[in-house]
């Protein structure tokens, strides 16, 4: 097995969160925060001097909520951006859908309990994890309604499917926050472990620094807060697997 060591001295941590730092949960509200996350993010924060950023599709709203500390954050796939904790968030132009197609999302989810629609700023997610019989009829109205529209995609997600603008991703995240202090000249070391994360692991490596898919790497969410315990106490980096 491949090793090798992380500097941490010449990283850049991003951390995706559902799936990556919680584990999942039956619902996006259900999801349960370990009360030492916030205050361990906070810490290895600092230690990296504030080169860590949560890389999320949740909204930024959401992220503070469930971690109300001040951190560097990407939120709806790098619609939002938020460089500086505490500071401004950016965001940048982008289209909105159609109300038409999450209307039709909604009656689709209607019509499988247990399916269901959360809306976000520009698009929508259609969560079948509840009803699974939802996640062929939900794909294909998807695509069928955002088909010849070349400004929105339909990305798979865990037991979902997400409509959101074509031009954001996280490797657009990435590239965005590696561009200024404190993450420039930084090793970017991105952490995920959906779909939507390979994008963001593949904005890291071209960078020339990790993209390290939660599964392989690391196994579960606790095992990956437990080395980022480690990292925040002062531990000297340890190996992962690659
Ligand atoms: O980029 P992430 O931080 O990984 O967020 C991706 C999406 O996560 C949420 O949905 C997923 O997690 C839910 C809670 O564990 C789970 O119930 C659902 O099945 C998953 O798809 C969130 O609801 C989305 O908005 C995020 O885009």
């Amino acid at each position: 097995m491949d090793t090798l060591p992380i500097a941490l001295d010449r990283a850049a941590l991003f951390l995706d969160f559902d799936g990556t730092l919680v584990e999942i949960a039956p619902r996006p509200d259900a999801v349960v925060v370990p009360p030492a996350l916030p205050g361990l993010l906070r810490r290895l924060a600092a230690r990296l001097e504030g080169a860590l950023a949560i890389v999320s599709g949740r909204p930024l709203a959401e992220l503070d909520s469930f971690l109300p500390v001040p951190l560097a954050m990407a939120g709806e796939h790098g619609a939002a951006l938020r460089p500086a904790p505490g500071g401004r968030a950016q965001r940048p132009p982008l289209p909105l859908p159609p109300p038409e197609w999450r209307h039709r999302a909604e009656a689709l989810a209607a019509a499988h309990p247990g399916a269901l629609v959360e809306p976000k700023a520009h698009g929508f997610v259609l969560h079948y994890r509840q009803a699974p019989e939802a996640g062929q009829p939900g794909r294909a109205l998807l695509e069928d309604l955002v088909g010849g529209d070349a400004d929105f995609v339909v990305m798979p997600a865990h037991m979902a499917w997400e409509v959101k603008p074509a031009a954001v991703s996280k490797a657009m995240a990435v590239e965005r926050l590696m561009a200024a202090p404190p993450f420039a000249g930084r090793l970017p070391v991105y952490v995920g472990d959906d779909v939507t994360d390979e994008a963001g692991m593949a904005a890291a490596r071209a960078a020339g620094g990790l993209g390290l898919r939660l599964q392989d790497s690391f196994g579960t969410p606790a095992a990956l807060r437990d080395w980022l315990a480690r990292l925040a106490e002062g531990a000297p980096a340890e190996a992962v697997a690659r």
